[in-house]
């Protein structure tokens, strides 16, 4: 009950308190591109420096922290895909609770796609740990999926289990909707949670990203610790100064956010190779019209779509066909 009671102020506290409505926290910044990803660091990680070697956009950087004291875009260019690349101001522990900077920089990590927790490899393992609380504490869950529960409001209700729960139990369940006073509502869990992890669903507003470790200045560690890092999970090792490992570093980024490039093609001519539609997993020949146009979709004739991957011939497909990486399409109107 205590958590939940802690999770509760803590969300309250977190909340746009401004009568203007807008949430004010995060860094005015437009989105742009196909994705969004995020560099958090301690100060001094190398996060500027980073952002200069990979975009066309300079950021300062140098040997004292703080540095940098505002969020600068840079665009990366990855087989024509658009990603924006947002450097953003060193935090410091207590970052989530403070007032001002630390607050704005890890409210502007919600609205990644991706986030790059940035480290030093010369310094202690400690700073990821105290990195993923700052960011706990503002309710990103990173590298974890939405836990399978299913919660609606309604005038009667119940609780239905569909798995045997194993760190938690129904009656702590029952404790915490009543502690938010939901008598009256239909719970469905269809997963192993935690306690934890329902008062997140209860909250609501826990956002679920993904992550990369990126451990910096490896050209200043030994060579069995660049190993045993490199192996880790979710894990890229890079040195900006030398420019060691940064086209991987752009590669696993692109993987991480999971997304496809679609090649449109029109007939009698060759694929567009340098703008791809960019779209999520599992997206359909529609995402791609809508990408396009909306009047694509709703004169929608047909589609010739050929998979690189799959298979060499163009194929009729229609609007639900979902698309993979690579895929190259034409779309025939009526
Ligand atoms: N040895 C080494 N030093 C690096 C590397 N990358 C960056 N640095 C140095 O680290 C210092 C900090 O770099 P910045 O890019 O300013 O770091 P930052 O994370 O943006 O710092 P703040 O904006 O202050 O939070 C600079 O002196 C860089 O030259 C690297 O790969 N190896
Ligand atoms: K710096
Ligand atoms: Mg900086």
């Amino acid at each position: 009950m205590l958590k939940a009671k802690l999770a509760r102020y803590r969300a309250q506290l977190l909340e746009p308190t401004s009568k203007s409505g807008s949430s004010g926290t995060g860094f005015d910044v437009q989105k742009a591109g196909d994705a969004r990803v995020a560099l958090i660091g301690f100060p001094s990680v190398g996060k500027s420096t980073l952002l200069s070697k990979c975009t066309n956009t300079v950021s300062e950087a140098a040997a004292y922290e703080f540095t940098t004291l505002t969020a600068i875009p840079g665009v990366v260019e990855y087989q024509g895909a658009r990603i924006q690349l947002l450097d953003l101001p060193g935090i410091v522990e207590g970052a989530s609770q403070g007032r001002g900077r630390g607050r704005q920089v890890v409210a502007t990590a919600k609205t990644a796609d991706l986030i790059l927790v940035m480290l030093d490899a010369t310094k202690s393992e400690e700073q990821r740990r105290l990195l993923e609380i700052e960011l706990d504490a503002v309710g990103i869950r990173l590298n974890k999926r939405k836990p399978d529960v299913v919660f609606k409001r309604r005038t009667t209700g119940g609780l239905t289990t569909t798995v045997k729960l194993t760190k938690t139990n129904e009656k702590t369940i029952r404790t915490i909707l009543a502690s938010y006073k939901l008598h009256n509502c239909d719970v469905m869990i269809r997963e192993d949670i935690t306690t934890d992890e329902f008062i997140d669903v209860l909250i609501g507003t826990r956002k679920y990203i993904p992550c990369l470790y990126v451990y910096n200045k490896i050209d200043a560690i030994s060579l069995e610790m660049v190993d045993k890092l490199a192996r880790s999970e979710n894990t890229v090792v890079i040195s900006c100064e030398m420019s060691l490992n940064l086209d991987y570093l752009v590669e696993r980024v692109w993987e991480s956010l999971g997304l496809v490039k679609v090649y449109t093609k029109k007939r009698g001519e060759r694929p567009d190779l340098s703008d791809p539609v960019c779209l999520r997993k599992g997206a359909t020949i529609e995402d791609v019209c809508l990408g396009i146009h909306k009047s694509l979709a709703t004169n929608f004739r047909y589609a010739l779509g050929r998979s690189s991957k799959f298979s060499p011939h163009a194929q009729k497909v229609s609007l639900n066909h979902q698309v993979q990486d690579e895929d190259v399409v034409s779309i025939f109107t009526k």
